[in-house]
């Protein structure tokens, strides 16, 4: 079978199915991505984890090296980067500057083969979509951050991908402009048919821009699910900090953790290997040690301690690191300081485990 772009359909498979493989001399990426049509999935990681690389690699930019990629069932693993019915939107946009929105738009249609006035007719209604039909003659440059990263996702789009690519595409935005430019995107991003892959670093973008989160670290894909899902059971220190919690490994034996030397009471029963997990608004801090139950209790050492309004959140080192969340209040009436020794405890009602 040959599907419209003269290529040979190699499966019925809709969507994207990628396994991606870049080897270089000190990094490997290994990771398979597969998005639904209609769906969007956030790439998520640490700075160097390879987000980027995964990005260029789909997009045709960066080589593979192994593994392939499907895009509607077409194999697209040795399609050149032109041929390839993707659209991408980078951080800062890379529009051409000495053209005007307008002819920026028309680009991609005008390269897929349309005449220059077809091209244009199509560059302008998605200029109208994404509310800058007014600013059509205007250049790149006369745009505000917010209006250049419409014309970016306008661009992207009138090529009709089957994939669309954007990689950190509101990390170039001041913050009230995120907001709006975030809700504006999640609307298009709802009306899009094809599949959608998305870099950020920023949580939030990818919980309120995407269906699914998929979490690489070194190359590799260390958890993937739905935001609540990875919130919820997170496998890594750097998910953990993400979602806000504090995260160990220890080893179960009914309801008793064992943490290094801490003992964690925790409302399941489990036994061998297992993750605790608390938030840091459950760490309550004392100058002594309180009386009662020697569990879920230690004795740590403040590390450092950032405000946040009426809160503070106090980093702890010691036998296990950790955050805590308490009122600017207790944080005066304890007289906490970095360097001094503190009593920390945690309710087991508020500690959830599971197994690793
Ligand atoms: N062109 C290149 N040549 C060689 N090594 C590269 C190249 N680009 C990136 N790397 C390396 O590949 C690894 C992955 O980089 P990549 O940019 O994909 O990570 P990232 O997750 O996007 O990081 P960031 O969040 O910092 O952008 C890093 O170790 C990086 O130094």
């Amino acid at each position: 079978m040959i599907d419209k772009a003269g290529d040979p359909l190699v499966t019925d498979r809709t969507g994207l199915n990628a396994h991606l493989v870049v080897e270089r001399p000190a990094f490997r990426l290994d990771l398979t991505v597969e998005v639904a049509d209609g769906e969007v999935v956030a790439l998520l990681g640490p700075n160097g984890a390879g987000k980027t690389t995964a990005l260029r690699a789909l997009a045709g930019l960066t080589g593979l090296t192994g593994g392939g990629i499907l895009l509607g069932g077409r194999d697209l693993t040795r399609v050149p980067v032109e041929r390839r019915a993707i659209g991408m939107v980078f951080q800062d946009y890379l529009l051409f500057p000495h053209m005007s929105a307008l002819d920026n738009v028309a680009f991609g249609p005008r390269c897929q083969g349309a005449s220059k006035a077809q091209a244009r007719r199509t560059a302008r209604a998605w200029l109208d979509r994404v509310g800058l039909g007014e600013h059509a003659d205007a250049p790149p440059g006369r745009l505000s951050g917010g209006q250049a990263q419409r014309v970016a996702l306008a661009r992207a789009l009138a090529v009709e991908p089957r994939l669309l690519l954007l990689d950190e595409p509101l990390a170039a935005l001041d913050a009230h402009t995120r907001l709006t430019v975030r809700a504006e995107l999640r609307r298009h991003l709802a009306e899009f048919a094809g599949a959608t892959v998305i870099v950020t670093h920023d949580p939030l973008d990818a919980m309120v821009l995407a269906d699914r989160l998929v979490v690489i670290e070194a190359g590799s894909v260390v958890q993937s699910g739905t935001a609540a899902e990875v919130a919820r059971r997170p496998r890594t220190d750097y998910v953990a900090r993400l979602v806000g919690l504090n995260l160990y490994r220890g080893e179960a034996s009914g309801h008793a953790v064992q943490v290094g030397d801490i003992v964690f009471n925790v409302s399941e029963h489990l036994a061998g290997p297992v993750f605790v997990a608390f938030p840091p608004t459950a760490v309550s801090l004392f100058r002594s040690r309180p009386d009662g139950t020697p569990r879920n209790l230690w004795e740590a050492r403040i590390d450092g301690i950032e405000r946040h309004g009426d809160n503070a959140r106090v980093h702890l080192d010691g036998p296990i690191p950790a955050s805590a969340d308490i009122t600017q209040a207790a944080l005066a009436e304890l007289d906490l300081q970095p360097g001094r020794r503190i009593w920390a405890s945690v309710k087991a009602t508020e500690t959830h485990a599971y197994p690793a």
